[in-house]
């Protein structure tokens, strides 16, 4: 028995399943949820040939692999070590790679695995070079103080996250078993967050019954969770690991069944999933008593009592894919899960088809009202970086606007949308950054010849109020709040970076945007006008609380406080607050409903 609890059923699938399992995975072929065969040999093995000025010809794999064995060498060499070619390093993948499962745009998750002698200064100082100087390498940025340190960049055009993990062994063997637990006893907890990513690929395929089921249920849950914009794990969604988890628990449950009847079964349970019971595939380890990384335990740790829908990785020491679920998150999840159970449901009757399960979530015609969280700069590594930052912190801005009283649902937008443009009058930079100009029309119109760059973060905002009867909106203590806390922050390159948030309702969105769907959306537009704030329709004040931002916001303040006075509801004060009944509620509150305790993991 594979689960912490027997199988809900043992049955195999019916003819119709199994009928219906074929056409999802034509659906899938369709849908680019399997990488072509050409991209595939790209990766992994075919010789492609490198560039117009380069006779050698390499593969991605195969090529880090090569610089990092370099990488290795180089360093002993300098330490003075004889016998240098005796030290072996290599590369793993890790991630939807290594599980079998990456889409045709998906990243390969790589990680270097070090010898002792090796040190992350090292790897983040000499290995960075040496990919800075390979052709076909670009876009390459080190980020160095994050959870994993990860150095990502594109290698002909395939993103690439490269984390490293020193092992306590003087030379990694070819035929190294990352499974070992006694290697992580000398290893730091960063080491041991690196290797977690290959240690739980490998986990999960083994604790599934049978890996290619397991596979297409996954494809076909991941393309439905992108296309329903709830595939990120970094702005409170869930990310590729999680779904990988909950879609192995399902197929421990039904362990016969084929890949159409898992995936009816998962709709229907993880909907009515007994939150927070957590989702896990074998009993926790518990904490060794070696090393400080302790596993996910809600009973000895506080914090890990806040997740909301805890989903655990099994390799130990086992961790909560899902700290970043907020409220609202964990509604609209619910929500799009009992939609989608609706739909499975038709089409496993044959009133519905899979690409019904596939329409994408238009978020940009969803809701009235944005927030628009806009990151410039005017060189497009500090873009990088300063998106990086807010990206990773967006959760703080929806955690402060989701416990505003007025607001029902905070959904931020899977991705933030780059932008370019060549500016020849000092009035276009303002445009582009979602800056207001200076009263001074000399400063505003004085010429210059510079590029800029932008990364625009979006969160529809549902009310539980009609705005149009109630109250101006006071949104600036969450805005100023999170602006502060930006600002102050030593990352955030002040020279270099300008953060401006500001409010559109749906009719001032770009075009674009309210066009395009969801998953499409992957790809930057350059050269696109953001619009100026539509001053006629909006009833948000962003900016009237005492909390003072720093003086590098100064045009955003200035603005709001303009918008601010603009439009003051002259009967606001005495405005009934009314529940709003123009716009359907869109996550019911009953998709949180239901709960199946039978299904329920053992207590922890
Ligand atoms: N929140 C998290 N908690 C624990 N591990 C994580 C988390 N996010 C990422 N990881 C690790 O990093 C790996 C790669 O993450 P990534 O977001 O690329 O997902 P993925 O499974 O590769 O899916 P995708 O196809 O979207 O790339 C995961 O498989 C997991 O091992
Ligand atoms: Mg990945």
């Amino acid at each position: 028995m594979l689960g912490v609890t027997p199988p809900l059923s043992l049955a195999s699938s019916s003819q119709n399943d199994l009928r219906l399992a074929d056409e999802l995975v034509k659906v899938l072929k369709q849908q680019k949820a399997f990488e072509p065969p050409e991209k595939a040999l790209l990766r992994v093995g075919f010789l492609i040939s490198v560039s117009s000025c380069c006779s050698c010809s390499r593969t991605v794999l195969d090529t880090l692999n090569k610089l990092t064995k370099r990488f290795v060498h180089e360093v002993c060499r300098e330490q003075g070590l004889t016998e240098v070619e005796m030290v072996n390093a290599k590369v793993l993948t890790y991630g939807s790679y290594r599980l079998g499962v990456h889409a045709e745009d998906a990243d390969i998750d790589t990680l270097c695995v070090l010898p002792r002698n090796i040190t992350r200064y090292d790897f983040f100082d000499r290995m960075r070079s040496i990919l800075q100087s390979q052709p076909g390498i670009e876009k390459l940025n080190a980020v160095e103080e994050s959870y994993v340190p990860v150095i990502k960049f594109k290698f002909y055009n395939i993103p690439i996250d490269l984390v490293c993990a020193i092992l306590p062994l003087s030379t990694i063997p070819e035929d190294l078993n990352v499974n070992n637990p006694s290697l992580l006893r000398f290893m730091d907890q960063r080491c041991i967050r690196s290797l977690n990513g290959t240690r739980v690929a490998d986990e999960l395929l083994s604790l599934v019954p049978h890996v290619n089921t397991f596979r297409t249920v996954l494809r076909c849950i991941k393309l439905w969770a992108t296309k329903r914009a709830i595939y990120s794990n970094v702005v409170g969604f869930l990310g590729g690991v999680a779904w990988a988890i909950l879609v192995a628990r399902i197929c421990q449950l039904y362990p016969n069944a084929c890949a159409s009847t898992v995936v009816s079964k998962f709709f229907r349970i993880i909907a009515q999933w007994n939150w927070p019971s957590p989702v896990i595939l074998k009993a926790i380890e518990e904490y060794s008593g070696n090393g400080d990384v302790q596993p996910w335990n809600p009973r000895m740790n506080i914090k890990d009592r806040e997740h909301r829908m805890p989903i655990i990785t099994p390799s130990y020491p086992s961790m909560c894919t899902t700290h970043n679920v907020t409220l609202s998150s964990m509604k609209i999840i619910s929500g799009e899960l009992n939609m989608a159970a609706g739909i499975v449901d038709r089409v496993m009757i044959g009133s519905a088809s899979w690409d019904d399960l596939f329409k994408e979530n238009i978020f940009f015609q969803r809701y009235e009202h944005y927030i628009q969280v806009i990151v410039s700069a005017d060189d497009h590594l500090s873009l990088i970086e300063g998106a990086g930052l807010i990206e990773s912190r967006l959760r703080q801005l929806l955690m402060k606007l989701e416990s505003a009283p007025q607001v029902s649902l905070a959904h931020p937008f899977i991705e933030g949308i780059e932008a370019s443009r060549r500016c020849t009058e000092m009035r276009q930079v303002y445009d582009f950054i979602g800056a207001k100009p200076p009263a001074n029309q000399q400063i505003s119109n004085a010429e210059i010849d510079q590029t800029f760059y932008t990364k625009t973060f979006y969160i529809g905002l549902y009310f539980r109020f009609d705005l149009k009867r109630a109250s101006t909106l006071n949104l600036s203590a969450p805005i100023n709040g999170f602006k502060k806390q930006i600002l102050q922050n030593d990352a955030f390159d002040n020279k270099h970076l300008q953060l401006h948030i500001r409010y559109l309702d749906r009719s001032s969105l770009p075009q674009e945007l309210v066009s395009a769907g969801s998953a499409t959306m992957k790809r930057a537009y350059e050269d696109t006008d953001i619009p100026s704030i539509n001053t006629a329709s909006i009833h948000l004040d962003l900016n009237n609380d005492n909390s003072n931002s720093n003086s590098s916001s100064n045009n955003s303040e200035s603005n709001n406080e303009q918008n601010s006075r603009n439009h003051k509801n002259p009967s606001s004060p005495t405005s009934p607050i009314t529940m709003n009944t123009n716009e359907p509620y869109p996550y019911t509150p009953s998709s949180l409903a239901g709960v199946n305790s039978t299904l329920s993991v053992p207590s922890i």
